[in-house]
């Protein structure tokens, strides 16, 4: 088997951290260099130069995205240093070629990215023959967040051409070996090289797959499965991140700790003192749902303790919520039971029945519906509308790896501020 290319995506914003970052992940056997087009965007030409500079025997590509003025932007890029330059693959015909005849005089190869592409073998075809190097099966990362992929992108363009193929998009150690198994000759990685805690670590787990690539076929998992899946590995905090600071649920405390829920709602609507339906919710609660409750934000009564958290950990409730009030709270935390509410107060109250399970509720300042997913832990609730909750859990984990390189720097003795160039971002 012909070696694969491991191209490094620099999809960050700082040069100062990339060029670290891209030492780092040569050192784990990475062997282009992609500017990428953050970047670019954010430092402009100069980061393809002192990229060159820093790496002088290297093949560099600048993720210029060209639309248009083929020729400027292939000019610039070649200038500065880039060996492979990439154009959109939807540009029109004219741009394509005008980027090919700049390439063929600037000595540089083009790179066409087909992110978004409706016909990718149609339009691969088509670049061969407009004289395009490399096609790249790229899946953009907005587009992960729905749940496409570069793999498959790929496999359907596979054998359509003769001319090399890249893949990039959301790749890992297990996703680059069925990349290369698939028919890559390149295999492009940022996110989870350069966003990791450990760089040249997480290159050479990419570099080992794909030079000898065993494939263990995905785990057949439903959809629900793989959102709890993702959600169990990120904070709430990564949670409203991932969501625009929105979503989180105000005036709520956890009141057990070390423990954290994550499902979709069941939700109750109640009335202070009432705990009848609380309780009875608990027998609606599928083995993973987070019971979501409507006290009316009172504190002076209680429609949650003890016996009905030893129902619902029978039925495998994932956790409570409560815009109330709960007791028995010691009971509850040797019970290590996902509970989060406004207030502790050990009045009961009593079972009278008003109230409703399963209708749109308000709670903590946020509206919850049945199956809206709920993610829970001590820095409190956010919720997540049920139509997203794909999308929100794939953006929360993009989140959770941003902040590994950040915290491996700061851990180096850099500071926030630093790291993320706060001063230099300071909207103006
Ligand atoms: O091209 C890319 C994207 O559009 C951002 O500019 C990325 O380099 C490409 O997707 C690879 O990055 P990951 O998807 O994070 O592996």
């Amino acid at each position: 088997m012909t070696h694969a290319t491991l191209q490094v995506a620099l999809d960050i914003l700082e040069l100062h951290r990339a060029v670290r970052i891209a030492e780092e992940a040569v050192a784990g056997g990475a062997d282009w260099i992609e500017v990428g087009t953050p970047l670019i965007k954010s430092e402009g030409m100069a980061a393809v130069r002192q990229i060159r500079e820093a790496f002088p025997g290297r093949v560099i590509v600048a993720d210029m995205k060209i639309a248009d003025t083929g020729t400027v932007e292939v000019e610039m890029a070649a200038k500065a240093g880039a060996n492979v330059v990439c154009v959109l693959a939807d540009a029109d015909d004219t741009v394509i070629a005008e980027c090919v005849r700049a390439a063929h005089l600037y000595g540089v190869r083009v790179m066409a990215d087909l992110i978004n592409v409706a016909d990718p073998v149609a339009r691969a075809r088509d670049l061969a023959s407009l004289g395009v190097d490399i096609v790249n099966a790229h899946v953009g990362i907005d587009q992960q967040m729905i749940g496409k992929n570069s793999v498959d992108l790929l496999r359907s363009i596979a054998g359509e051409v003769s001319i090399p193929l890249a893949v990039a998009g959301g790749l890992d150690a297990s996703t680059a070996a069925q990349a290369v198994a698939a028919g890559a000759d390149i295999v492009i990685v940022g996110g989870w090289i350069v966003k990791s805690g450990d760089v040249e670590g997480s290159a050479r787990r990419i570099r080992e797959a794909i030079d000898a690539p065993s494939i263990a076929p995905p785990a057949k998992r439903s959809v629900d499965e793989e959102i709890r899946g993702l959600f169990m590995q990120v904070s709430a905090p990564n949670v409203t991140d991932a969501m625009h600071r929105k979503g989180a649920m105000n005036g709520l405390f956890p009141l057990t700790f070390g423990v954290k829920a994550v499902g979709p709602a069941v939700t109750v609507q109640s009335f202070p003192g009432d705990w009848a339906k609380p309780v009875e919710a608990i027998d609606v609660c599928r083995p993973g749902d987070v019971l979501v409750i409507y006290n009316a934000a009172a504190t002076h009564v209680s429609p949650w303790g003890e016996l009905a958290t030893r129902s619902a950990i029978n039925r495998g409730v994932a956790g409570v919520i409560i815009d109330g009030s709960a007791r028995d709270v010691d009971d509850i935390r040797a019970l290590k039971f996902p509970l989060f509410a406004r207030a502790c107060v050990p009045n009961a109250g009593e079972p009278k029945g008003f109230g409703e399970i399963n209708a749109e509720i308000p709670c903590c300042g946020q509206t919850v519906r049945p199956g809206d997913w709920i993610v829970a832990d001590e820095s409190g609730a956010v919720v997540v509308p049920k139509e997203r909750a794909y999308e929100v859990a794939r953006r929360a984990l993009e989140v959770k790896k941003n902040e590994e390189r950040v915290r491996a720097e700061i851990a180096r003795g850099s500071t926030l501020a630093e790291v993320q160039e706060l001063y230099k971002w300071e909207k103006k």
